[in-house]
């Protein structure tokens, strides 16, 4: 049976301030489409979010204001209802297009493989048709094998009741990690393009919006703002992002905002603008939790009256893609929350530590290599999610470990030497995994921004647990959660959380895989997951080692994913009672 999302849940709730114009937002949704079946804050699927675009297009047009809908990338990648299907996404790209969005654009994730790049191409540009937007990226059409656009690089509209005119672009951070049947161009190139300059020349424009999978703090929103900004000085610039996987907003001047809206559908971003052709423009934004006692009340609606017929057949949509799948099908039982950040590393809870101590060590090891012990080095970020005590499903697989990363390795290397790549890593900036903030907020200086164990305390950053009804007595108690503090404050979140800690993680960990785990080997085989290949090539030169990893690499347990790898695990320790 389909399990029902947790009830919603009571909480103290900021409301809407809705304007002139108003937008929705999402980001990194990541095949997270069906919500959190295990957490009651983050459990609205993709179709109550259908029935509340809906209901607050209604509310916002009865007082002739406009709603425009937003997503900016990384749709893909994260969830069994995109990884678990062969080939992966066919279900996610059926459910996403009864969503009207009104500007979509890319993320990294939609661009690793060619698979899921051309599947953007031929699926889900023409679903949106002529609302995604591709400012910089460039796909090797696959019929014709000419570079061409992956969609238009820019759209240029008015407001369905208002007639504002807008000017919309849609880009992508400055990525290199790309699939090479597709361009990725540095958005600093970019804004100097003929097309561009032209685009921001244009008198007849009331808001220039740039939406992209791009940090709002970054460099490259700079230099687009900085861009228009240098050639329309009275033009309202509004700003959506992603990619850090953070509930984040940016004031950088006046008149230009930029809201990011989180990950893996835990938020919906709220914004509003009034008064966009005065000299004070006023901007309002608001996190939303995911939930329906949240949707319900900034709608204003009830249990009956909130979701449309729309909406319902999307979520009926959902639980039946999630049944053909067989997402709910348990491999073992999780005998405790096992954390990414919300407990120190190392420590009993951590799942980093978990992988290092039990999985690598009971299940690493390739045949051919007899006894020959094995140094394995993986990103922490190719772990995606908490696992949480209870059933680990089908689902929780692909949550955990969505990637299809190998494994690698270069035979017989001094120990000596092999064990300091890891620290090498780690003594890099947050590399081969998604900070958990912006890397613009203050927090340490540089030299303690790599691997460190403090606590981060006062970051934007979300709750990763299943959560109890909150009231008890007289006062409500507040359920743990995010308590945002950005560049308009701390009144960002519509739910009053308290908030959580979470502690800093290393790039990268190891594990010294041996038969005889107390002597001190003088060779192993130096064992790495091949998506961070080219860094631990570069850090084993740092240590001294003369390896051609191109050369000299193999395949190490052929076909061997991570996450089979955790399943097999999973499904020998974890046994049910
Ligand atoms: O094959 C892969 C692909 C990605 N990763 C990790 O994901 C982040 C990027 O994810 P965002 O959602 O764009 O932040 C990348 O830095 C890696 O840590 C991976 O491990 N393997
Ligand atoms: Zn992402
Ligand atoms: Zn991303």
């Amino acid at each position: 049976a389909q399990p029902s999302a947790p009830d919603p849940i009571p909480a103290p709730l900021r409301g809407l301030e809705f304007g002139q114009l108003n937008f929705l937002h999402t980001t990194d949704t990541h095949g997270w489409l069906a919500g959190h079946l295990q957490e009651p804050s983050y459990a609205a699927d993709w179709g109550d979010y259908v029935s509340f675009a809906t209901r607050i297009r209604e509310k916002v047009e009865a007082r002739g204001q406009d709603l425009l809908v937003i997503d900016t990338g990384d749709r893909v990648e994260g969830n069994g209802l995109y990884d678990s299907s062969e080939p992966k996404g066919v279900y996610i790209s059926e459910i996403l297009r009864h969503q009207p969005i009104d500007l979509l654009t890319s993320g990294n994730h939609e661009l690793y493989k060619q698979n899921t790049s051309e599947a953007e191409f031929f699926t889900t540009i023409p679903n949106f048709r002529g609302n995604y937007i591709a400012s910089n990226i460039d796909i090797f059409h696959p019929g014709t094998k000419e570079l061409v656009p992956l969609a238009p690089r820019y759209k240029k509209f008015t407001t369905k009741l208002q007639g504002i005119r807008i000017t919309a672009f849609g880009f992508l951070f400055d990525f290199t990690g790309n699939n090479n049947r597709t361009v990725v161009q540095p958005v600093e190139e970019t804004i100097k393009e003929d097309w561009f300059q032209e685009a921001i020349r244009d008198k007849d424009v009331d808001l220039f919006l740039v939406i992209g999978h791009v940090p709002v703090k970054s460099q490259e929103y700079q230099a687009i703002f900085r861009a228009i900004r240098s050639l329309r000085w009275g033009v309202p610039i509004q700003f959506f992002g992603g990619h850090l996987h953070i509930r984040d907003y940016a004031r950088y001047d006046a008149k230009a905002v930029g809201l990011a809206s989180g990950r893996f559908m835990e938020t919906i971003g709220f914004l509003s603008i009034d008064g966009l052709s005065t000299s004070t423009p006023v901007f309002k934004r608001r996190y939303i939790d995911n939930n329906l006692f949240s949707l319900r009340h900034h709608s204003g609606l009830d249990e009956d009256g909130f979701p449309t017929e729309q909406g319902r057949n999307v979520s009926r949509l959902i639980a039946e893609s999630r049944s053909a799948l067989h997402l709910d099908e348990v491999h073992g039982c999780a005998p405790r929350d096992l954390w990414m950040s919300r407990v120190k590393y190392p420590s009993n809870d951590s799942i980093y530590t978990w992988l290092e101590s039990q999985v690598l060590v009971d299940s690493l090891k390739d045949e051919s290599r007899g006894d020959t012990p094995a140094l394995a080095i993986l990103n922490t970020g190719a772990i995606r999610f908490d696992i949480f005590q209870g059933p680990f499903t089908q689902d929780t697989t692909f949550i955990v470990s969505p990637f299809t990363s190998g494994f690698r390795y270069v035979k017989d290397v001094p120990y000596d030497q092999a064990q300091l790549i890891v620290g090498i890593l780690n003594k890099q900036p947050q590399i081969l995994r998604t900070p958990r903030y912006s890397p613009f907020t203050p927090l340490a200086p540089p030299e303690q921004l790599a691997y460190s164990n403090d606590i981060v305390a006062d970051l934007t950053v979300g709750a990763s647990k299943p959560q109890q009804a909150p009231l008890s007595g007289q006062e409500p108690e507040l359920i743990p959660g995010y308590t945002t503090k950005d560049d308009a404050g701390t009144d960002g979140d519509d739910t009053v959380h308290s908030p959580i800690s979470f502690y800093r993680v290393p790039n990268c960990i190891q594990a010294l895989v041996a038969a005889n785990a107390s002597a001190v080997p003088e060779t192993v085989d130096l064992v790495y997951i091949d998506f961070i290949e080219r860094h631990v090539a570069l850090a084993a030169k740092f240590a001294g080692l003369d390896v051609n990893f191109a050369q000299e690499s193999e395949v190490y347990m052929p076909s061997m994913t991570l996450t089979d790898l955790l399943l097999d695990w999973v499904k020998t320790h974890w046994k049910c009672e």
